[in-house]
């Protein structure tokens, strides 16, 4: 629930009733200091298992002296039959809070659909916010959540996926970590660290230090890439999270990638790889590359395990495209983006790529992508054969 929140205004529900914004203050902005048309506003999707102090971070946001205007929507599951949501826009540090009711029904449709809902909603409001954070369920597959900025492509032109917070329990992060689900299946905490830009090991005045090094090292080794922030009640300087910008992130890659550690070798764990081809691909081969992955699962590592690629960031060179081109991936959706940042003439031209995953064997993925920018049928296909998908 939302510290910040003033009012709730109970009504009862129809299950088929889409979500609506029910304004409580109408004071409007000015147009001028509206973004002009065109412009993107980043959304931040806030994951991290049940009770590991998501809420708390987005009242802290909520509450914390900031000229930022930042709308929050939380998908949390409340008791009963009727879910309600709270909305706040804060506008030059002055709250003011919208009621967005969101239907009940299962996790991921609910997820999924309100979540899209409340979103175009709030964007007939767009101008007087500058960022979304956006809270999952504890146990949300946070992939699902940001999968719906890929398929809706009304959205996609007002809104961009910036980053994936993902905020981990100190006390019981390692317990969650390793659960074991049947099936050999990833359990939801590993998902979430995984796909993680930043990650907040929150409740640290819970543990000692040596359980902290400990949940640090794990977490590390789950996520090789992303930003690790220790906090107490998910206070953290703001400037970071709101800043995320995957961009900023992904081309500054190649001094990040020096620093990713090299990956244990236990079987089942998730690892980052990460690896650098120069060179240019062709468009369509690289989608190949990806589709592949992603699409079609069909990718082998050397036991013969499929490769199963949870998030994939890039900086690639497209043959004929004088930019360089972002490549973002969760799940199995991805998307190519141009930047506004052109190859010099007198610097190599280069792919860097990071995959992260379960059973990922870099040399293999290195050499299939080295096989897509040369074209090279026979390495490309010593790795994988086309009617042996795994799924
Ligand atoms: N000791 C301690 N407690 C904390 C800290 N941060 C949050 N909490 C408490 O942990 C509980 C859960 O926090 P929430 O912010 O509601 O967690 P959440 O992730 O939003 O939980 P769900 O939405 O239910 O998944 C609350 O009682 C918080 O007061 C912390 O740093 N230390
Ligand atoms: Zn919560």
């Amino acid at each position: 629930m939302l510290r910040a929140a003033v009012t709730v205004e109970e009504e009862e529900e129809d299950a088929e009733d889409c979500p609506v914004l029910v304004p409580i203050d109408t004071k409007q902005r000015a147009d001028e200091d509206r973004p002009g048309p065109g412009v993107k506003i980043p959304v931040t999707i806030i994951t991290g298992y049940l009770g590991a102090g998501k809420t708390t971070l987005l009242n802290y946001i909520l509450t914390e002296q900031h000229s930022k205007r930042i709308a929050v929507i939380l998908n949390e599951f409340g008791e009963g039959s009727a879910v309600e949501k709270s909305l706040a826009v804060s506008q030059g540090g002055e709250l003011y809070e919208e009621w967005l009711e969101l239907r009940n029904g299962c996790l991921c449709c609910s997820v999924k659909d309100n979540g899209l809902k409340a979103i175009e909603n709030l964007m007939q409001k767009k101008g007087k916010f500058d960022y979304i954070l956006l809270e999952t369920t504890g146990l949300a597959d946070p992939g699902a959540v940001a999968s719906m900025f890929w398929v809706d492509a009304e959205l996609g032109s007002d809104i961009y996926l910036d980053g994936i917070v993902t905020v981990v329990d100190s006390k019981y992060g390692i317990k969650h970590l390793t659960e074991e689900k049947p099936d050999g299946l990833i359990n939801e905490a590993t998902r979430q660290v995984a796909l993680a830009d930043i990650i907040l090991i929150n409740k640290t005045d819970l543990i000692s230090e040596e359980e902290l090094n400990k949940l640090r090292t794990t977490v590390r080794s789950i996520n090789g890439l992303g930003k690790i922030l220790e906090t107490q009640r998910s206070s953290l300087s703001l400037f970071g999270l709101l800043t995320l910008n995957l961009k900023v992130t992904l081309l500054s890659l190649q001094t990040k990638l020096q620093h990713v550690p090299a990956a244990p070798h236990l079987d089942q764990s998730i690892v980052t790889i990460t690896f650098e081809v120069p060179g240019n691909a062709k468009e369509e081969n690289l989608n190949v590359f990806i589709q592949n992955l992603l699409w079609e699962k069909n990718v082998r590592n050397q036991d013969e395990h499929c490769m199963e690629v949870i998030r994939l960031k890039g900086l690639v060179s497209l043959r004929d495209k004088p930019q360089q081109v972002i490549v973002q991936g969760v799940h199995e959706l991805y998307d190519l983006e141009e930047t506004s940042v052109s190859w010099k003439d007198d610097t190599e031209r280069t792919n860097r790529l990071v995959l992260i995953g379960r059973n990922l064997d870099k040399d293999i993925l290195k050499q299939l992508f080295i096989a897509t920018v040369t074209e090279t049928k026979k390495l490309w296909t010593a790795h994988f054969t086309e009617d042996q998908a795994c799924l």
